[in-house]
Order: C-alpha cells, then structure tokens, then sequence
C-alpha cells in the first residue's frame, strides 16, 4: 500500500492529497487505525483440508464475490477525470459493491451505468423533503441500500485543509446528487441535533435496508437494532472526525457482540491479512478508503481493479494459510 500512496502524492496536487490523506486534529486516530492491524497476530490452524477458497459473500442479497467493499469517499474527479465511473467500472470488474459518497462528483445516473452494484451514501439531512428527494433518486438509479452517517454531527477539524484554505470544490466541480428539486446543488448540512428519531423517518421514507457507518459503541449498536437499522458499519470515518476516537479494529469485538445484525467495518483496512482479522473479530465485511483513491488517481479504473485484485489474491492465499475454506469458517481464536 505505501507504493501506491507514495505515487498518488507524487500525482495530485498538494492541496488534494492533504485532502484525501489526512485526518482530524492530529491524526491519532488516523494513525491507531493501522497499527490496530499492525498489532494483531495470526494464529493459524494447519491440516484443515482447506481445497480451494471460497470468498463470496452475500450482504443484503448481493452477491460479492469477496467481502471487501469500496467505502463512501468524496470528490473523485479530484483524483482522476474518470471519477466515480471509473472507481464504479472497477467495482463491477472484480464484482463488489461500491458505496457512492454524497459528495461524489458525478450524477449517481452515471456511475450506476457502468453496472456497479452501488449503495448509496447520506449524510442525515435536516430538511426533510429535500432528504426524501434524495433518497428517491439513489432507488431511481438503481442503489440497493442506504448508508447513513452518523459519526458527523459537525464537521471534522482538519488542520491540513485549514492550513490550504481547502473549503470548497474549484469551479467546475459540484457535489452532483446534492442538486434539489429545482436542480440547485445544496451544501451537505450537518446538524448536531439529530437524533435516532431522524433514523425512524428515513426507515419511514424507504423499503431500501438501511446501515448506519460510524458506530463505535456496543450500546449504539443495541440501539440500531432497536430502530430497524439492517447493519452497522464500524467506522471512524478514517480518522477525519472525532480525533482520539478508538481504532475501527479495537472497537469491533464489543460491537459485533453486542448485536446481531451483520456487522462491517472500515479504517486502517490495507491488505488480504487485515481482511482476515477483521473478518476474525467479528466484521461480514469490510470497506476500503484511501487505497481506492490512491489506486484511482494513479491508473484510473484499472487501478482500482488491480488493487481490488491484489487484496482478493492476498485474502485467498491467507486464508489458506490460515487453515479456513472462506470466510465463515474465522473465528476469533485465529487472532492475537
Ligand atoms: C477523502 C475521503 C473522503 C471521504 N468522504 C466520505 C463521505 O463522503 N462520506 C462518508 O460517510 N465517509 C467518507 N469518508 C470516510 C470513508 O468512508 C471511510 O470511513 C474511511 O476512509 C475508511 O478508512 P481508510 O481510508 O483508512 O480505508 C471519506 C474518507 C476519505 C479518506
Ligand atoms: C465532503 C465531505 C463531507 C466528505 C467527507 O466525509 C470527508 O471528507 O471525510
């Protein structure tokens, strides 16, 4: 991963790599999100009979065919003219999920056509019609769930965008599924007042299976159940909000256990082996950030299938090593 993280910076202008590199505050928890899987340990079984892996997965009836999923990342025509079509194109490639940001780049129309199987990502919106409207045309391309942030009640303090001055998209760039009714592009609205009742009316507002990425509590996890939330996403938001907050990995056993919901999890998730101890502890699942944009930004769509490919050879061959057929078969004793 650092290879290609060190040609994307070599690629982008400054501003933007600062933009998708970094994290809130000082970057603690943007840093605890690796070494979280840096620490952990592989404790294999030998003499499994393993045969030949099986990665498939199946969330929410897609069927994936390895359980790592593109998370929800912002601006990729700032990393690349293909944008999220090309990271969309590769998705449908190597036959994952993309989760499509709310402050991606392109119209959700376009990305769908490529055929990716899409969720799509909302930040909870205060105006309820103008929320709907959105959620109305993420059903109307084709998303198959509904990923609701709920780590940002403000926004993350992020010295190095301050520093830039990095506020707002250059001219020619617009959030394009913000547009409302009349076509104009809203800023994304962050309100510190909502509440899991914001969580009811969107359940009310849609039949799609509603996630909730950025859950870190075992008690806010109780709680999703409760609301009819269909899955968590344990995440903290790679490091860009809360600075301090707990490793995604650390915070996973206690939430995984603490609900039976499927649980994913994203941060700090770099190679086939993170995969596996993810999935280890508790995760259905996991979702890649930054390695995605690094891999857009330096060979476009065929970046990120390369990358998509390298992290699915790497998951089999561990897996192997391991002594597990697929992923079901990891339990928590495989790691230290
Ligand atoms: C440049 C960038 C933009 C992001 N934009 C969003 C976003 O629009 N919505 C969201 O829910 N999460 C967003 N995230 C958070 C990711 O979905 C994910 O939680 C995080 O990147 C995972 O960590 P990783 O980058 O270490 O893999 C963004 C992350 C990055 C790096
Ligand atoms: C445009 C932002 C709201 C995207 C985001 O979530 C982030 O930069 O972490």
């Amino acid at each position: 991963m650092t290879a290609t993280a060190d040609r994307a910076q070599a690629v982008l202008d400054p501003v933007y790599w600062d933009y998708f590199a970094g994290g809130a505050g000082d970057e603690r928890t943007l840093r605890a999100n690796e070494e979280a899987y840096a620490r952990r340990r592989i404790v294999p079984r030998v003499l499994r009979g393993v045969g030949e892996r099986d990665l498939r997965t199946t969330l929410f009836g897609t069927e994936l065919t390895l359980p790592v999923l593109i998370a929800p990342t912002a601006f990729h025509r700032l990393a690349h003219p293909e944008g999220e079509a090309g990271t969309a194109a590769a998705a449908a490639g190597a036959g994952t999920v993309m989760v499509v940001s709310s402050a991606a780049t392109q119209p959700i129309e376009e990305i769908a056509a490529t055929g990716a199987a899409l969720w799509f990502q909302l930040y909870p919106q205060p105006d309820a019609a103008f929320q709907e409207h959105l959620i109305r045309r993420a059903e109307r391309a084709g998303c198959r769930a509904l990923v609701v942030t709920v780590d940002s009640p403000v926004f993350g303090l992020r010295d190095r965008d301050s520093r830039h001055g990095f506020t707002e998209l250059p001219a020619g760039y617009a959030c394009e599924n913000m547009r409302d009714a009349a076509g104009r592009v809203r800023d994304i609205a962050m309100d510190a007042a909502l509440s899991w009742d914001h969580v009811d009316r969107i359940r009310a507002a849609t039949d799609l299976p509603i996630l909730l990425k950025g859950v870190l509590h075992p008690g806010d996890a109780e709680l999703a159940a409760a609301h009819g939330v269909a899955g968590l996403i344990v995440s903290n938001h790679g490091g860009r909000q809360l600075d301090g907050a707990i490793a995604a990995l650390d915070a996973l056993p206690a939430v995984a256990a603490a609900t039976a919901l499927p649980v994913l999890v994203d941060g700090g998730v770099r190679r086939g082996t993170d995969v596996l101890v993810a999935l280890a502890l508790g995760a259905t699942a996991v979702l890649i950030g930054r390695p995605v944009v690094y891999a857009l930004a330096t060979g476009g769509r065929r970046g990120v299938r390369e990358l998509l490919e390298t992290v699915r050879t790497e998951l089999d061959h561990v897996l192997a090593l391991a002594g597990a057929r697929r992923p079901a078969d990891l339990t928590p004793d495989l790691v230290a």
